[in-house]
């Protein structure tokens, strides 16, 4: 990863506290598709896994807001996921539809065929069994292109908005410091020997998430500090991949005040 990231240059915003900055996402994530159905329909979502992630989903779940969207007219994806057994609690997919998905779809009129999760361990596609990442991965990017709009140079949705937590090395979806994700061309990749267990995984890559309008990292917690400012700075992205994200219209870092703090 070399040369200067394209994108919307990214702009910080710092809430009091983790369970705030949950919340804030939560409305502005509802605002977002709100505006966004005015001007189109479908509108593209891509979700993360990831503790803050999932608290931005339950917030979501819990909001008097979430009735002011058209859930018909919504697609969700997920940046990555990791490569196990369907229904695994440590699934992004199983974790997110316990937050909000499933109750979206059970009565908010949410199309179960607009859920695209990222095909699971032993998952059946077409004719084939899932049985590796890059099996569920190659399948994901033919589900992304069934949606690409046509100017794409990689082939997914134009995604209205897309979050994205970071890990206290910096990696942003399953895209982890020095691994040959990073590089990948495509919409898609299979990632293995993960540091973050479980080791095989699934992701979007570079490509793939600098197609949405607006990227948001999300991140709380001092033991982020570090890399945030690292990411914020400009190091280079195969250090720091979140100095990575980058939307094309916007860059969003939602920060708490200690992951906002670096360490004196
Ligand atoms: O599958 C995953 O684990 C996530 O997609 C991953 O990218 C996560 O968002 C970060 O590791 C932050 O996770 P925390 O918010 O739990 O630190």
């Amino acid at each position: 990863m070399t040369g200067a990231v394209p994108g919307a240059a990214p702009l910080a915003v710092v809430h009091p506290d983790a369970a705030v900055l949950a919340e804030a996402t939560a409305a502005r994530l509802l605002t977002r598709l709100l505006d966004a159905q005015s001007v189109r329909t479908p509108v593209h979502a891509v979700l993360t896994g990831g503790t803050v992630g999932i608290k931005t989903l339950e917030a979501v779940a819990a909001s008097p807001l979430r009735a002011a969207v058209d859930w018909s007219g919504v697609h969700l994806w997920w940046g990555d996921e990791r490569f196990l057994p369907d229904g695994d609690p440590d699934r992004n997919e199983t974790q997110a539809r316990h937050a909000l998905v499933d109750a979206l779809v059970a009565g908010s009129g949410l199309p179960a065929e607009h859920v695209h999760a990222m095909p699971a361990l032993g998952a059946v596609v077409g004719d084939q069994t899932v049985e590796t990442p890059e099996q569920s991965a190659s399948a994901y990017a033919a589900e992304l292109a069934r949606f690409a709009t046509e100017a794409a140079d990689v082939a997914v949705p134009e995604f209205d908005v897309l979050l994205l937590g970071m890990g206290p090395d910096g990696h942003v979806a399953s895209l982890f410091p020095g691994h040959e994700g990073l590089d990948a061309r495509g919409a898609t990749v299979g990632v293995h020997g993960s540091p973050k267990p479980p080791p095989e995984r699934v992701s979007l890559t570079f490509d793939a998430l600098r197609r949405a309008r607006e990227v948001w990292v999300v991140a709380a917690g001092a033991e982020k500090a570090a890399q945030a400012a690292a990411a914020l700075g400009g190091e280079p992205v195969v250090d720091v991949p979140a100095a990575g994200a980058r939307g094309t219209e916007r860059t969003l870092w939602l920060l708490d005040a200690a992951a906002a703090t670096p360490a004196s």
